[in-house]
């Protein structure tokens, strides 16, 4: 397990001292010039942007209190930034929500934000599901490792970014997937990203047979983080050029052949080794979409890259993949060598989004009753 590695804090000098100095100031700002909210929430929204540095944690009603009991026990009354990342983070983001009353209002706050970047991808919507007719399942899963470059918390937006796999499981997890009859996905965020979701998962039914399940927040989290809404609100949009696509997965939806779930252990500092028991089904072939829910794996920990995924993660129950783009301090499972090339490359490898991992995060394999293939 995890626990006796520390937990990755907020420093200075890092990635995590930058993402609280510029990136949160810069998305409150965002939500800010959404104008969404009347005045005296967009005081407190800019209060909250001016004060960040001296943020005291107080208990929030919008926290589902059996996902946030052991925060609140370890963390009430401290400074927000005197908090490990994650938690700090998860809990910035819970403080927004109530702010802006998400539980009541119900308006998304980054929801402007998450529309102009809908807006801006309608092209390369088209040009991809036109391509998508050639594809097999490699490129499917390529495909959706590419969309998670499409983050709206990042300062460089995906486009930009040209990326690069350093870690390559694809091979074992296409040779895993006829031997499944349901996958469950972690989605992580919206746009670009959610599209790629719903293409591969349109694969996996249509070649595999798969029976889906689709994870997603209860409430808006690290931006783009796909919300109940915004799977209509992309689909709405694509059935504009893409009707066929959208109706097939339309009838998937109504037929259950897709179940969503919005649950709010994923707006929780949880992590995967305290997911709640029957969120997810033992049976299925676990894949979990981008950054944070790859942190999740590893409590966010401090951790040498070349530490072995496995030997922290024999908690988990189910067979898992991660597909993920770097955008943050935390990875492991690679070679000594390739982790003095990167470092030789680029000191910030692991936060730039440059680099990407289709990464086998547990060792566990289906077990099959009744079946001569070996088992481990
Ligand atoms: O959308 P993703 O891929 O989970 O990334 C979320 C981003 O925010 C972070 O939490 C850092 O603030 C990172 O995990 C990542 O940069």
């Amino acid at each position: 397990m995890f626990d006796s590695y520390p937990k990755i804090p907020i420093n200075e000098e890092a990635f995590s001292g930058m993402t609280f100095r510029v990136r949160y100031p810069k998305i409150l700002t965002d939500v800010i010039q959404s104008e969404l909210f009347d005045q005296r929430i967009t005081q407190e929204l800019e209060n909250l942007k001016q004060s960040l540095n001296t943020q005291l944690v107080d208990r929030l009603s919008n926290t589902t209190a059996a996902y946030w009991h052991d925060f609140y026990v370890e963390y009430e009354g401290k400074k927000l930034i005197d908090l490990p990342f994650f938690d700090a983070e998860v809990y910035l983001f819970a403080l927004i929500n109530s702010i802006v009353q998400y539980d009541t209002l119900q308006i998304d706050p980054y929801s402007k934000i998450k529309s102009a970047d809908l807006s801006q991808s309608q092209l390369a919507f088209d040009r991809i599901l036109a391509s998508s007719k050639d594809w097999d399942t490699k490129d499917f899963i390529l495909n959706n490792l590419h969309g998670n470059k499409s983050d709206l918390s990042q300062l460089v937006h995906g486009d930009e970014v040209a990326i690069e796999v350093i870690l390559d499981d694809s091979q074992t997890l296409i040779g895993q997937l006829p031997r499944y009859t349901s996958t469950e996905i972690i989605l992580d965020n919206t746009g670009m990203e959610l599209f790629s979701d719903l293409l591969l998962v349109d694969h996996l039914i249509d070649k595999y047979d798969h029976q889906i399940t689709l994870h997603i927040k209860a409430a808006p989290l690290f931006v783009s983080d796909v919300i109940d809404e915004d799977i209509t609100k992309l689909l709405d949009f694509l059935s504009h050029h893409q009707e066929e696509f959208v109706q097939r997965i339309k009838t998937y939806i109504k037929q259950g052949k897709i179940t969503i779930v919005a649950h709010n252990f994923w707006n929780s500092p949880g992590h995967f080794d305290t997911i709640p028991k029957d969120l997810i089904s033992k049976e299925s072939l676990l894949l979990s979409k981008g950054d944070a829910n790859y942190r999740r794996f590893f409590g966010d920990r401090i951790l040498d890259s070349a530490t072995n995924a496995f030997e922290l993660t024999s908690y988990l129950k189910n067979e898992a993949f991660a597909i993920r783009t770097l955008k943050s301090d935390i990875q492991t499972s690679l070679s000594t060598e390739l982790v003095q090339s990167l470092n030789s490359r680029n000191k910030e490898w692991r936060n730039i989004g440059k680099f990407a991992v289709i990464q086998k995060v547990s060792a566990r394999i289906l077990k099959i009753p009744n079946s001569s293939q070996k088992e481990s």
